[in-house]
């Protein structure tokens, strides 16, 4: 058996706790890796591979970072899935004899990390956990470790669900057990999501009541979470907030798919903001109210109280111009007090972090009192819930420097007038460089060396230095040479020596003093942290809310007003993205009219028409409206929908074949399944990925089952032309298209929705637009030539009883009769006595008949 030294006995086994995570392990400076770890970090960060003596097993691998650039490191690994522990030394090497003491003193992982090259603070960052509730139902838990939200809902479905929820959250860890493990492996590999195993029951009781307002079927999540977090942080907490329960009934549910079909907060082509509602409507004056919009966005409300007091905030915002303008002021000085509470809570928060919440609370009583002032009720009703933590802010204005500096190790952090002590010591230090400079004066003036300067260095402490020019005028006999450097000597004297030992313990006991006195009052913070969390969340809803009445009034928006039915009425609509990105003048408005007893909408036209564009119209006016935001048209009533499902092809995803069409046929099942008469359906092109009869009949299918089962407000598209005749079955469907019209040969899209059925396919030219070649565009209007006649004669020889029903309402037309030369034909067959042919008249026969089919 092969023994370690110590040292790697120690290390061996604290990594043996750590299995999934790079160690760091802290040696003097720097963080060595060993074995395997050393080899693979080398190899991702581009680090020599070094070894080390470890005993009887010989030469260790081994590689290292300096520990003051480590974060840079760090935060590669752990952009690129992997975890990184740290062990510190826990004891001062100069106290030990042997081997010092070390322990890891945190794991940062994926969905842990909260700051560095790969953290957008306008975004959550979040850490989800799954809990199995029965077969098909989970609770999933999630929090942004940086500003302490937490929020957990529960999920119905198979894997996929999961997947897609953790995915719509942009997250890259995910807590599980080990079952689930195994039953999300494939997903989270291919998502690039890291999977994490803990265990619900090393939960430990937290100071905050965290689980209070939660069903206890959702707590196994939370508490799955958290254990998580105080296993790998191993510090204080205190800034998680109590878990939100969300609770499906409340609020307007959009899958994760439509999500991201609908590009609400991601686009699709880019993956980036631009092009995004949560883009569109971004006029945030700081970080804080950037995320709450966007939680906004994915969590539109459903109730219509809580949705009309939000919209008349808005009004009242848009009716106060000034005061508009005031506020922004004072938010643009407000820094982000939620991932600030989480630093004082995680004990990293700087001397300059709080020096920032102390000037943003500076500016809190007058944002109060403006809200107070405005006479408009709901904002008058707002000022009143706002907690200003006067408190806080009195305790840092008499405690933090004005501008200290970022380390509150290097002094200059807490204000004179403070502490006692702590001014004695600053007198004390100040007094010696008093006298330092008066000495210096009175040295210069004895020798008369005019060059003659005292100096400090760390190693030699104070010195009076002589250049060796002028050593000829000193009387050198009073002083003690110190050090010779090329082209001077330097001196000390008893006198300087004494006076250096009364600066120096100074200085040291007024730093440890002020770190001693910052450290307190950054734990007075941390006891109050509950209000300034109260306060950024109040802010950042004044933020998003100004934002709101900011686009609605620069966009011409208007306040929409709610309808208990299903009616919607939406008069010369806009997609608000899609105007913002063009020419105002040229986007063409249109309407949307659904009633209670004509709700689903078939759309016909041309590609290229405007048809996606119509229904994610209609789709983001009716959660602009449900986050509380006035939308883009001229007047909007509209029903409050529960749920938005979508099947709209991206443009990439047709390419991908199969898979697609599987896609969209789950996109559909979601639908189907989940959908109320309150929801909200777009169905782009469905059918489109499979053969033109599978894709119509299952297209057909879905508008029936829809139409008698769920009676959604529905709007769906389509290339069949066929569909177009259901409206004749399916009373509540009407005929939609969008007009294009032909002028000399080519299409003119005019974007415009009308009513009825369009009448013409205009692909060709499209594709002409396009810039394909000319005699590929006259072939394929040969080809289509061909089709067309094709698909005549096959429509006739369907027997119409047996063939799927869209067929049944075309086949008006009757059944051709069989042509003359054919039944001719048949009738000489007939007659012919085989028996008595010869093999030659047999073959006169057939050259005959032949001859009649020609
Ligand atoms: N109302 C409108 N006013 C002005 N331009 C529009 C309007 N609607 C759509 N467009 C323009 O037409 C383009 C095509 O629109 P859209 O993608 O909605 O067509 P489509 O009919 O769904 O096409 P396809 O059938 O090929 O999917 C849009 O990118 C937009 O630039």
């Amino acid at each position: 058996m092969t023994t370690h030294t110590p040292m790697m006995q120690q290390y061996l086994q604290i990594k043996s706790q750590y299995e999934d995570a790079f160690l760091f392990f802290r040696l003097g400076d720097f963080y060595e890796m060993f074995f395997t770890d050393a080899t693979e970090a080398s190899h991702i960060l581009e680090i020599t591979l070094t070894s080390r003596e470890g005993g009887a097993s010989g030469r260790i691998p081994m590689c290292g970072v300096p520990y003051h650039s480590a974060q840079g490191y760090i935060e590669t690994l752990v952009g690129k899935g992997y975890k990184v522990a740290i062990c510190e030394q826990t004891e001062d090497p100069r106290n030990v004899k042997g081997i010092v003491k070390r322990e890891v003193v945190k794991v940062i992982t994926p969905g842990t990390i909260t700051e560095g090259k790969n953290i957008d603070s306008n975004s959550n960052h979040f850490i989800g956990s799954f809990d199995r509730i029965s077969e098909n139902l989970c609770a999933f838990a999630y929090v942004d470790l940086a500003t302490g939200e937490g929020t957990v809902e529960h999920i119905q479905g198979d894997e996929s669900a999961l997947a897609a929820a953790v995915e719509s959250l942009g997250m890259k860890e995910a807590v599980v057990d080990e079952q689930m493990q195994l039953m999300l492996g494939d997903i989270s590999h291919n998502k690039g999501i890291v999977l994490s195993i803990c265990d619900r029951d090393l939960y430990k009781p937290h100071g905050r009541e965290l689980f209070e307002e939660i069903p206890e079927m959702a707590a196994g999540a939370c508490e799955r979470l958290v254990a998580y977090l105080q296993q790998t942080q191993k510090t204080s907490l205190e800034h998680l907030q109590p878990f939100n329960f969300l609770a499906r009934e409340a609020k307007l549910t959009i899958d994760a798919n439509s999500m991201r079909n609908l590009e609400l907060v991601q686009s699709i082509r880019s993956g980036g903001k631009e092009g995004t509602l949560f883009w569109l409507l971004d006029e945030t004056n700081t970080a804080m109210g950037a995320r709450k919009l966007k939680t906004w966005i994915r969590q539109p409300l459903a109730d219509r109280l809580e949705i009309e007091h939000r919209l008349n905030t808005v009004s009242e915002l848009i009716d106060a111009y000034f005061l508009r303008d005031d506020l922004k002021t004072a938010l643009r000085e407000v820094y982000d007090l939620e991932r600030l509470a989480g630093r004082i809570s995680m004990g990293s928060a700087s001397a300059r972090d709080l020096a920032q919440l102390r000037n943003s609370l500076r500016s809190i009583p007058d944002v109060k009192q403006q809200l107070a002032e405005s006479g408009k009720p709901n904002l008058v009703e707002f000022s009143k819930r706002i907690d200003p933590c006067g408190d806080q802010c009195a305790i840092l204005e008499t405690s933090i420097a004005e501008a200290p500096p970022l380390s509150a190790k290097e002094g200059g952090v807490i204000k004179d007038g403070y502490n006692e002590k702590l001014d004695t010591y600053r007198d004390a230090s100040r007094n010696g460089k008093l006298w330092l400079a008066e000495l210096e004066q009175k040295e210069r003036q004895k020798t008369g060396i005019k060059g003659l300067k005292i100096g400090y260095n760390r190693i030699f402490g104070y010195f009076i230095e002589i250049t060796k020019s002028n050593l000829h005028l000193a009387d050198l006999t009073r002083y003690e040479r110190k050090q010779t450097l090329a082209n001077a000597e330097r001196y000390i004297t008893p006198e300087l020596k004494e006076k250096e030992e009364l600066i120096l313990s100074a200085e040291s006991e007024s730093l440890d003093l002020e770190y001693t006195l910052f450290a307190e009052v950054r734990e007075q913070m941390k006891q109050g942290i509950e209000h300034i969390q109260q306060l950024a969340s109040m802010l950042s809803e004044l933020d998003v809310l100004l934002a709101f009445a900011e686009i609605s009034e620069s966009q011409n928006y208007v306040k929409p007003i709610f309808t208990e039915d299903k009616a919607l009425d939406i008069r010369n609509g806009r997609h608000p993205v899609v105007e913002k990105m063009m020419d105002h003048s040229l986007y063409v408005p249109n309407s949307c009219k659904l009633a209670n007893d004509a709700n689903m909408l078939l759309i016909t036209g041309p590609n290229m028409s405007g048809k996606s564009t119509y229904m994610r119209q209609v789709a983001l006016t009716v959660i602009m409206a449900q986050i509380g935001c006035y939308v883009p048209c001229e007047f909007a009533s509209l029903p409050i929908t529960d749920q938005i499902f979508t099947r709209i092809g991206a443009a990439d995803d047709l390419a991908s074949g199969q898979s697609t069409f599987m896609m969209e046929m789950l996109e559909s099942q979601q639908a189907i399944a989940h959908a109320t008469d309150r929801s909200l359906l777009l169905f782009d092109e469905i059918g489109r990925g499979t053969s033109t009869y599978d894709g119509m009949s299952l297209a057909q299918a879905m508008m029936e089952y829809i139409h008698d089962e769920i009676g959604a407000n529905t709007l769906f598209s389509t290339h069949y032309h066929e569909l177009t005749a259901l409206d004749e079955q399916l009373d509540r469907l009407m005929n939609v298209h969008v007009a294009a019209m032909e002028q000399e040969g080519k299409v003119v899209f005019l974007h415009k929705v009308m009513a009825g059925p369009a009448d013409k396919s205009y692909g060709i030219h499209v594709a002409e637009l396009a810039g394909l070649p000319s005699e590929l565009l006259q072939r394929a209007r040969e080809l289509l030539e061909g089709f067309e006649n094709q698909k005549t004669s096959e429509k006739k020889l369907l027997p119409s009883s047996e063939q799927i029903s869209f067929f049944d309402l075309q086949s008006e037309e009757p059944v051709a009769e069989q042509p003359a030369e054919e039944i001719e034909i048949l009738e000489n067959l007939k007659a012919i006595d085989l028996t008595n042919t010869t093999p030659l008249q047999g073959l006169q026969l057939l050259f005959e008949l032949k001859a009649k089919l020609k």
